[in-house]
């Protein structure tokens, strides 16, 4: 593994559902691992396979709101139905130990971490062209059909915010696309 070049930076992955941010981040940091990706709280039920804990916090609604009312979040949003959210004091235990932080988030949840940390690199993630990203949510196989239809309304709006981030990466090709968010991070010698 290269040497770390963004200690203590915060770092925002955005990019509509089933853009392959959760394959890239997972790609990143098996290179990198000193690389730390921040686990979010959702309402939202577990898919098969997902551990609660490892892949989200998976809690009740009421728990959730009890978590924003008590300024639990670094950032939280509403996406297809469900409540998402970045635990705040892991983050900035994280942070203040020097360590670069990733968040994988959608856009609103993005938007909110701009304000309150302007300094983080905030990076979009998009598909090919639509009928791809169409192609891979389903591919995946974890959503119902109202759900793809939700995701799909949203990314429609996400790629129209383009102009709002440091960087944009087009996810075509998976080990072109991890290498250029490597070097997007500063992994210069990643070529
Ligand atoms: N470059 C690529 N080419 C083809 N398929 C890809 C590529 N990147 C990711 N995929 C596939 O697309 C699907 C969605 O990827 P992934 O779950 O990583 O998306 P995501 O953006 O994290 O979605 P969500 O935000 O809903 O969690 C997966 O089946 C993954 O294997
Ligand atoms: N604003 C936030 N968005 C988040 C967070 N954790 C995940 N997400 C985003 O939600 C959608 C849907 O995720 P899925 O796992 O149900 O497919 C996706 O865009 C994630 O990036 C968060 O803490 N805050």
């Amino acid at each position: 593994m290269d040497s770390l070049p963004t200690s203590g930076r915060l770092t925002v992955i955005t990019g509509p559902s089933g853009v392959g941010k959760g394959t890239l981040v997972a790609g990143l940091l098996q290179r990198h691992p000193a690389l730390w990706l921040s686990v979010s709280a959702t309402t939202r039920t577990p898919r098969p396979g997902e551990i609660d804990g490892q892949h989200y916090f998976f809690l009740s609604r009421p728990d959730f709101e009890a978590q924003v009312a008590g300024g639990g979040f670094l950032e939280w949003a509403e996406f297809a139905g469900h409540l998402y959210g970045t635990p705040r004091a892991p983050v900035e235990a994280q942070l203040a130990q020097g360590r670069p932080v990733l968040l994988e988030i959608e856009l609103e949840g993005a938007r909110q971490v701009r304000r309150t940390f302007p300094a983080a690199f905030q990076l979009l993630i998009k598909p090919p062209s639509f009928e791809e990203l169409e192609r891979r949510i389903r591919g995946r196989g974890t959503d119902s059909e109202e759900a793809i239809g939700r995701r799909l309304a949203r990314a429609r709006q996400e790629l129209t915010a383009e102009a709002e981030f440091d960087a944009v990466l087009v996810n075509a090709d998976l080990d072109a696309a991890l290498r250029e968010l490597e070097l997007l991070l500063g992994f210069c010698d990643a070529v």
